[in-house]
This record gives structure tokens, sequence and C-alpha cells, in this order.
């Protein structure tokens, strides 16, 4: 049987074809979080129940009730538009492969997630929060917090990505408060491990795939995420696929207005695998360009991830050994990125 390797251990692949199933309602469900923006406590509650019946389940919802304006996103898709149709040699001056911190530009095929594939065909731009050279954490050698890099004479780029990882962070926070409430933690819980988050904003372009496609070369092989939660952003292009339980491939088509948000293995290991990292891919089978934006999103570089309280018992040992929060994404990047460990200061 086939497997990938994620970086919790290896994780079970269906054999067969391309073409996912449709979710229905309840293996993807849409959650409203717009009781966390209010003091009903009632709603908060019926909101952390639902959140948790999905992350134990799929691992997958899409939310709606978030609060991130329509043009904050409509902005920084027109903006990934504009970036990607740069000629290639202006996206190479800062490609990833120059920051140490893996931000900045990757092409298609330097980014494998499935270690048993030959190349993801998506071109990328990644980029976090904003730290300077000279920063104490920086000095230290913790690799993920350092300066972005940026395009020449892209007007409007760069504050156009800034501010939507400044609404992505914001409603991360938010959510957190949601994941602790269906933790059974008290709502701030994640508060002080989130003042300086490893959080990333990442555009991503895929080039549509046609005629006989090799499985082992698609948009984006089968992985799980490496941090805590993602909350990808997609236009009106399907691509993505969820695989479910029972083994099955799941389309996770786009719902306008939504974000679809999925848990991570930072997360499943905080929870001693209650929730669930879930393998995803993506094939883009749509005969048009696709543009998504995930953001993935962790907790500050020295937070230790370790089962939470209310997560392990007698009949329900820890699984997982201590690991530091940015050491630990910092070794899936070595795993993934052919250019992270060869990258120069
Ligand atoms: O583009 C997508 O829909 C998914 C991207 C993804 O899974 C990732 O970047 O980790
Ligand atoms: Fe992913």
């Amino acid at each position: 049987m086939a497997v990938v390797m994620t970086g919790n251990g290896p994780r079970a692949l269906p054999e067969g074809g391309l073409a996912p199933r449709r979710a229905s309602a309840e293996e993807i469900p849409v959650l409203d979080l717009a009781p966390m923006f209010g003091s009903d406590a009632a709603a908060k509650a019926a909101l952390a129940a639902r959140l948790r019946a999905a992350c134990t389940d799929s691992g997958f919802f899409y939310l709606r009730g978030h609060g991130v304006p329509e043009a904050v996103v409509a902005a920084a898709f027109d903006a990934a538009r504009y970036y990607f149709a740069l000629p290639e040699a202006a996206k190479l001056a800062h490609h990833a492969g120059l920051s140490p911190h893996n931000r900045g530009y990757a092409g298609l095929l330097e980014e494998n997630t499935d270690p048993a594939a030959r190349g993801d065909l998506h071109e990328s731009f990644d980029m976090a929060l904003e730290v300077p050279a000279d920063d104490p954490d920086v000095l230290a050698g913790k690799r993920l917090y350092g300066p972005n890099q940026w395009p020449d004479g892209l007007s409007g780029f760069r504050e156009t990505v800034e501010a939507y990882h400044a609404a992505m962070r914001g409603l991360s926070r938010c959510l957190l408060a949601a994941f602790a409430l269906a933790l059974g933690l008290d709502e701030d819980y994640f508060d002080p491990r989130i003042g300086k988050p490893l959080a990333t904003v990442r555009l991503l372009r895929y080039p549509p795939q046609t005629g006989e496609i090799d499985p082992r070369q698609i948009g984006i092989g089968a992985h799980t995420d490496y941090e805590c939660f993602t909350i990808l952003a997609q236009e009106d292009v399907p691509a993505l696929q969820v695989l479910s339980a029972a083994g099955e491939w799941l389309a996770a088509d786009p719902i306008p207005g939504c974000f679809l948000v999925n848990i991570g293995d930072q997360m499943a290991r905080w929870t001693n695998d209650l929730f669930a990292s879930t393998v995803h891919r993506a094939v883009n089978r749509s005969g048009r360009e696709r543009y998504s934006i995930p953001f993935f999103f962790g907790p500050d570089y020295d937070t230790e991830i370790v089962a939470l309280p209310g997560c392990t018992g007698p009949d329900n040992p820890a699984k997982y050994p201590p690991v530091g929060a940015g050491a630990y994404v910092e070794s899936r990047f070595s795993a993934t990125f052919d250019y992270f460990d060869g990258a120069v200061g």
C-alpha cells in the first residue's frame, strides 16, 4: 500500500485515480465564527461543540462569519496574479533560497510535499512576520524569524500582502480562542503563546494540467500541513482534495465568502491526535490557471508542543515527545524544500 511520510508518522494513501468524490456537508461542514465576536456564551459553546466535532472528524471545515472584508481577499488574489506574471528573472532575484528564513519565490517543481513524488506543479511566494535582521531571535539563529524578501518595482504589492497577513493574524487569534473552547480550555489559553507567531502567507499559482497526468507530479502532492492550522482562500477554481478517514479523496471545492480551515501537525500533537491533521493534495484539472492563498499559523518559535491539558489520560498516554514549535517546522521545511538547507544569508 502507498504511504506518505508526514512529520507525525506514515499515513496510508489509497491506490487509484485522481478524481475526487463530492464531499457532503457533514464531511466538510460550514461553521460560522460570528459568536466569537460577541458575548453570548451559549452561542460560543454551540460553535465550540461543532468545531470539536469537525476537528476530530475530517479536520477540515469551511468558515464563514469570519469578519475578513472581501476586498482584502480580492486584493490579495489580484496581487498574486500580477506578481506571478513578472518575468522569471524578476522572481528569481528574490528566490527563497536566497533567504535563510524561507521567504520569497520558488518555481515549479522546487517543492516536493510527498517524498515519493516528483515535485509539485506550482509556483509560490512566501512571506511571514517581518522581524528585523538585528532582532535577538534572528541573531540567535531561530531561522523562521527574519525579514521578508520583496519583488522590486511592484507597486502596492507589499502593502497588499502585509494587509492580508495582518487580517489572517487577527482571524487566527479568534479561531484559536474557539479551538481553546472546543478543547475545554479557557478562551485566552493560547494568547501567551502567539505574541510572535510563526505565520506564513503563501501565494500559489497552479498551471492547469491536461491530458494524461502523471500521478506523481500534481499541483501539490499528498501531505499534511506542519503548523497548528491553515486558513485557505480559494477563488472559483477547484483543485483541492481531502483524504477521508475511509480512504476516499473528497473534493474541497471553493464556497464563495468562506475560507477553508484545516488542522495541521502541530495541533495534532498538541491534542495528542484528538484533532486530525488530514492528508490533502491539489490537482488542477480545471483547464484554467488556479491561484490560492494558504495562511499557515503556528505559535511562537520557542513554544513547546506537548499534549495539552485534558488530551492525555491513564488510557491515553502522550503519543509524541515534546518538540519546539520552530524546530519542528524547520525540520519539515528541510524535508520539503530542496533549497532550505542550502539557503544563504
Ligand atoms: O492550494 C491549495 O488548495 C492547497 C495548498 C496546500 O495544501 C498547501 O500549500 O499546503
Ligand atoms: Fe496543505
